[in-house]
C-alpha cells in the first residue's frame, strides 16, 4: 500500500484560527498538471489589467482573466465573464467532488516569473456571501501562499505546489488577509484559479 499517494489526494484541515483552511497536495485529475499548466497558459486570453491604488493607476504585476456565469467587482474594476472553457470545467469538477462544494466563476491568475505577486487582501465581495468558499488550485511553480491575521501578529506560510487545492472557508476572509510575496530568486510561470460561488442578481 502506498501510504504517501493515500494522502496526496486526501483534502485535510490545516488547523487555523478564526476560520477554516484545507490542502490536498495533488488534486485528481484526468491530465498530469504539465500538461494542464501548458493548455491553461496557450489558451487562456490573458489581460494585463490595471487596477486604482490609492487613487492612482498601477498595472497589475500579473496577468489575470475571468470566466464563469457572472460579472465580477474588484479594486474598482468589472470584468465581464467569458464561458467556462472545457478544460476549466473538468478542474471545477475535480474541486467540487473533491471539497463538496459548488462554485460558479473563476479568476486565473499567470504569475509570469518572480517578480509577480499578489497584494493582501480577502476576498470578501459581497456577492461571495457571508462566509465564501474559494477554491484555489495550482499550476506550474511553487509559490508561497502567505496569511496574515487582521488583528493580531500572526502569518500562516503554505507551499502551494503543482497541482495542489486550497480550499479557504467559513470565517477566514473575515479574519485574515492572504497574499503572493514577490521573490528574489528566479521562478518559472505559474497558473492559479481560484473558484468562487457568486450571487447572481
Ligand atoms: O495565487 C494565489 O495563490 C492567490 C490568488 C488569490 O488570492 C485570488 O485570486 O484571490
Ligand atoms: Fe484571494
Amino acid at each position: 500500500m502506498d501510504l504517501f499517494s493515500e494522502q496526496d489526494d486526501t483534502l485535510r484541515a490545516i488547523p487555523i484560527e478564526d476560520g477554516e483552511l484545507y490542502f490536498m497536495r495533488r488534486l485528481p485529475l484526468p491530465l498530469a498538471p504539465v500538461e494542464v499548466l501548458a493548455r491553461l497558459l496557450a489558451e487562456t486570453d490573458w489581460r494585463a489589467e490595471a487596477i486604482t491604488l490609492w487613487g492612482k493607476q498601477m498595472m497589475q504585476p500579473r496577468l489575470t482573466a475571468w470566466h464563469g456565469e457572472a460579472r465580477y467587482t474588484y479594486s474598482g474594476m468589472t470584468l465581464e465573464p467569458l464561458p467556462f472553457t472545457p478544460l476549466q470545467l473538468a478542474i471545477k469538477d475535480a474541486v467540487e467532488r473533491a471539497s463538496g462544494r459548488r462554485f460558479n466563476s473563476v479568476l486565473l491568475n499567470h504569475y509570469r516569473d518572480e517578480r509577480d505577486s499578489m497584494g493582501f487582501h480577502s476576498d470578501d465581495e459581497k456577492e461571495l456571501g457571508p462566509n465564501p468558499a474559494i477554491a484555489s488550485v495550482s499550476f506550474g511553480e511553487a509559490r508561497t501562499f502567505i496569511l496574515k491575521h487582521k488583528r493580531q501578529p500572526k502569518t500562516v506560510k503554505i507551499d502551494l505546489g503543482d497541482g495542489s487545492l486550497l480550499l479557504m472557508a467559513g470565517a477566514l476572509q473575515h479574519n485574515w488577509r492572504h497574499g503572493i510575496n514577490k521573490e528574489k530568486v528566479a521562478r518559472g510561470p505559474r497558473v492559479n484559479l481560484t473558484f468562487r460561488l457568486i450571487d447572481l442578481p
